[in-house]
């Protein structure tokens, strides 16, 4: 089942999985070291107390097995990647074990050797408040965690005859720091969420032109990039970049203000993005310009999305603030034709750009290349 958490927007659950994942790796190889240094300070804490340690293979090991083997599960997978569990499988198998090795402790106490019960209700205080700090995703994984060991517990303690009300005083203690374990737990996973939000915020704010909600060309770059590589590894995976230009857009800002112009940019970025398929990038590259990826295009296809792109805009005029206009776009096509750098990749796109404006606006120009046989000078041109 995926997590999806209600306190995050829709767009950021992805990379709230992955943020969770580290959280929970962070707490596993703490959890790990931590219980294990408990573990054998309680094994020590025997002889400190002058307690006779318990037999080998005797029900107190036995109960202290699953802890270890959790433990060694989890750092195995830290240092080799195997076994390539997620982290929370490791965290519930780490918490449960604990759980009922503790609360096994505890009956085995109870039942055969009373003197011992206050220091294991002193353990089970200690561990159930570790175990709550385990549940990093809320009350459903506190649930999971506990519920199984408790219930057990429940029905050993009823089979062994023992009578609630014997129990309920050495338990008031834990319960209390279960409560503690809980309310902690909570305001540390919503502070770790806030964190989240905080820093995709300020991570969509550099990224993201807050006009159009389009890519800024701060973003865009690294995508062209990792398109080249690809592009450069297989050459079948070519891809085409489209610099579109609006049409005398100047024109409308000064006869009906830079308010209309504000939301005519916008319509453009929501026609744009009705003409692209869910692959391809937009970006709002400057004032008036945007800059498409096409990934796996060639030039048929490139020059087929650039004619959409200006259909879709010439073909239909916008309403805007109840003002009709007409508002075109030029567009130059380049396809990847073995450039090294995206900038020279770009300044194909802006030369074919460059030739639509001078062939009359509201058109497509391919820029000449290898791939479209054409020669400088002779890139296609069309209304599309
Ligand atoms: N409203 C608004 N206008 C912008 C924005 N960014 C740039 N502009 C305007 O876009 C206009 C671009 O004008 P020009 O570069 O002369 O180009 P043009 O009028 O579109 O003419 P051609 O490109 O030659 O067709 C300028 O008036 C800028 O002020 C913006 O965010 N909002």
């Amino acid at each position: 089942m995926r997590l999806t958490n209600p306190d995050i927007p829709p767009e950021w659950q992805s990379a709230y999985r992955d943020f969770q994942r580290q959280r929970e790796r962070l707490f596993t190889i703490f959890g790990a070291w931590l219980l294990l240094a408990t573990m054998v300070a309680y094994h020590f804490s025997h002889e400190l107390r002058g307690v006779r340690p318990p037999e080998p293979w005797s029900l107190e090991h036995l109960l202290r097995l699953p802890v270890y083997l959790s433990i060694g599960l989890a750092l195995l997978s830290h240092w080799t990647g195997v076994p390539g569990w997620h982290p929370k499988v490791f965290l519930r198998m780490m918490s449960t074990s604990l759980m009922l090795m503790m609360l096994g402790l505890f009956l085995v106490y109870f039942q055969d050797k009373p003197g011992g019960v206050p220091q294991v209700s002193e353990g089970l205080m200690i561990s159930f408040f570790g175990v709550t700090m385990m549940a990093t995703r809320g009350l459903r994984d506190w649930l999971v965690q506990f519920l199984p060991p408790l219930l057990l517990f429940v029905i050993a303690a009823t089979l062994l005859r023992i009578s609630p009300a014997d129990l309920v005083p050495h338990l008031f203690g834990p319960t209390a720091m279960l409560a503690v374990g809980l309310i902690t737990s909570e305001t540390l996973r919503r502070l770790g969420n806030h964190q989240f939000v905080n820093e995709q915020e300020v991570k969509q704010l550099a990224t993201t032109d807050q006009l159009t909600g389009l890519l800024n060309r701060h973003a865009f770059l690294p995508l062209i990039h990792h398109e080249m590589d690809r592009a450069r590894r297989r050459s079948e995976r070519s891809f085409c970049l489209i610099m579109g230009d609006l049409d005398n857009f100047k024109r409308v800002n000064d006869t009906h203000g830079h308010e209309v112009g504000d939301l005519v940019l916008r319509e453009t970025a929501v026609r744009v993005s009705a003409s692209l398929r869910q692959q391809d990038v937009l970006c709002r590259w400057g004032g008036e310009e945007l800059l498409i990826l096409l990934p796996e295009t060639g030039p048929t296809g490139g020059l087929e999305v650039a004619r959409k792109i200006r259909a879709a805009m010439a073909d239909q005029p916008m309403q805007v603030n109840g003002i009709r206009i007409r508002q075109t776009i030029s567009l130059g096509v380049a396809c990847f034709d073995g450039e090294r750098a995206p900038e020279q990749l770009i300044t194909r796109a802006d030369n074919a750009l460059y030739g639509a404006k001078a062939a009359g606006r509201n058109r497509v120009v391919m820029a000449p290349g290898k791939e479209t046989g054409a020669t400088p000078g002779s890139g296609h041109s069309g209304l599309g």
